[in-house]
């Protein structure tokens, strides 16, 4: 049996006084690339969040490499994405790397590996204030590379970036997949389903599928991803 990196059951989240995950549960393989893909507020980020053991009020069990996840132990495992940029603007995007190693303790040996997998050589000793925002994403994405982490989680890492970029950065994914390490990758843009091993397609704070996408489309009766997606949403207003 393929084993998981991350297994959530029943998970349920309240932030404020509201519900915001409903009891989700699912599994994430070792060595794959799910899209977590779901409209504007569904809940992405909170599930990544309680994923990586940052959430507060998160009831259920979410398993991250065998521990429960916000276990000290699983710091410097997991590589985690935010929306916002997270290195330095003020130094280069080579000093932040050295910045960073030093204080994960790893060898800046790193560095250059990690700036290549981002396609970043040639800005690597620009200030990341003076980078565009595609290269300043790639810029946090190196810095969650160092240290080679089991589990990586980005938060929505295309957006705004053009469709080439785009491209060799899910190319990125899978070469990162192959070589052992599992991926949980947010989107609202529906097509980029296509490119990822499984999806979970999230609405209201749901799971409304969970599937390979050729498995999607095959269950639903649709020929991409965006429609069975509404279908979905279309047969869960009726079964109300
Ligand atoms: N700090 C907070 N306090 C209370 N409610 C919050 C807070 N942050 C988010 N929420 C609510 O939780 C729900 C899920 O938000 P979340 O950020 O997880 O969605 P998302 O799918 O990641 O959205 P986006 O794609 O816009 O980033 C939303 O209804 C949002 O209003």
């Amino acid at each position: 049996m393929m084993k998981n990196a991350v297994t959530c059951r029943d998970v349920v989240v309240v932030r404020g006084d509201r519900e915001v995950l409903h009891g989700l549960g699912f599994g994430l393989a070792v060595g794959s690339v799910t899209g977590l893909l779901g409209p504007s507020g569904c809940g992405k980020t909170t599930l990544i969040r309680a994923i990586v053991g940052l959430q507060a009020k998160v009831t259920g069990a979410v398993e991250v490499l065998g521990l429960p996840a916000g276990s000290p132990k699983l710091r410097g495992r997991i590589g985690y994405v935010t929306q916002e940029p997270s290195v330095y603007g003020d130094l280069t995007v080579r000093e932040n790397l050295r910045f960073f190693a030093a204080v994960l303790g790893i060898s800046s040996d790193h560095v250059d590996r990690v700036i290549d997998a981002v396609d970043l050589r040639s800005h690597a000793d620009d200030r990341v204030d003076r980078l565009s925002g595609g290269q300043q994403s790639r810029a946090s994405l190196a810095a969650a590379l160092l240290g080679d982490p089991e589990l990586l989680v980005l938060d929505e890492p295309t957006v705004g970036l053009d469709p080439v970029l785009r491209r060799d950065l899910w190319e990125l994914f899978h070469r990162l997949a192959d070589a052992g390490s599992t991926l949980l990758v947010s989107s609202h843009v529906m097509d980029e389903a296509v490119r990822c091993d499984r999806l979970l397609l999230m609405r209201e704070g749901e799971l409304l599928a969970d599937d390979t996408p050729d498995g999607l489309l095959e269950s639903v009766g649709t020929s991409d991803i965006e429609q069975a997606f509404l279908t979905l949403i279309d047969r869960k207003a009726g079964a109300r």
